[in-house]
């Protein structure tokens, strides 16, 4: 279980948001939703360990989650806008990379985003949907509970979306929880949605 108690950020001068408190449980996905600049991603890479929080708590199983970084680096899978691929080595290079870290089989994951066809393909030479179905490859590679994901549809086409459905649901179905920045509908049926403004108040903790 993730909670989060009066999180704040702060980038550069400005608070992004305060007082924001909400919790996700084992199976459950929660939609990061509003305008540009409302503080998705900011909110994401804070609970990913990457930013500090200004004020508030990051509790999982109702401990401080960023007291060991390590280990909540290794509860959780973060896809940022970037796809985080290297041009010039292939798709199952850059997929290997990342199975030497987690395991998991390159084959499957490229299987579970329908790539396995381009897997000796330079990731530069991929389209812009392509890319994203490779990072999204990495979250079939080795189950982990938490998955934080921004924008994690943009540019797929619909049997794409249909897979990263797939994927979501086997993720859930196993106790895995999602957030998600978005700015379009996902495919994570009986989602919550976590809506950030001016005065984000946050959902139910
Ligand atoms: N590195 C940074 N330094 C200073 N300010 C930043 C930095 N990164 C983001 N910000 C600011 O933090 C605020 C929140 O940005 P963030 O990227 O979290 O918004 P977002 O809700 O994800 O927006 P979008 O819908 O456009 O992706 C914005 O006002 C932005 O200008």
């Amino acid at each position: 279980m993730l909670q989060a108690v009066e999180l704040a950020a702060v980038r550069g001068e400005r608070v992004v948001f305060a007082g924001l408190g909400f919790g996700c449980a084992p199976g459950e996905a929660l939609l990061l939703t509003g305008p540009n600049g409302a503080g998705k991603s900011t909110l994401l890479r804070l609970l990913a360990g990457l930013v500090p929080p200004a004020e508030g708590r990051l509790l999982w199983d109702g401990a401080d989650a960023l007291a060991d970084r390590p280990a909540h680096a290794a509860r959780l899978r973060y896809l940022a806008h970037a796809d985080a691929l290297k041009p010039g080595l292939t798709l199952a290079e850059n997929l290997g990379f990342w199975a030497a870290l987690w395991g998991g089989s390159v084959a499957e994951a490229l299987a579970a985003v329908g790539l396995e066809e381009l897997a000796p393909l330079p990731a530069r030479m991929l389209s812009a949907g392509q890319k994203r179905r490779a990072a999204l490859a990495r979250l079939a590679l080795a189950p982990v509970p938490l998955w934080l994901l921004d924008e994690p549809s943009v540019g797929l086409d619909a049997a794409s979306i249909g897979r990263f459905g797939a994927l979501l649901a086997a993720h859930r179905a196993r106790g895995g929880m999602v957030l998600a920045a978005t700015h379009v509908d996902l495919p994570l049926p009986g989602a919550r949605e976590l809506r950030l403004d001016a005065a984000s108040p946050g959902v139910g903790a």
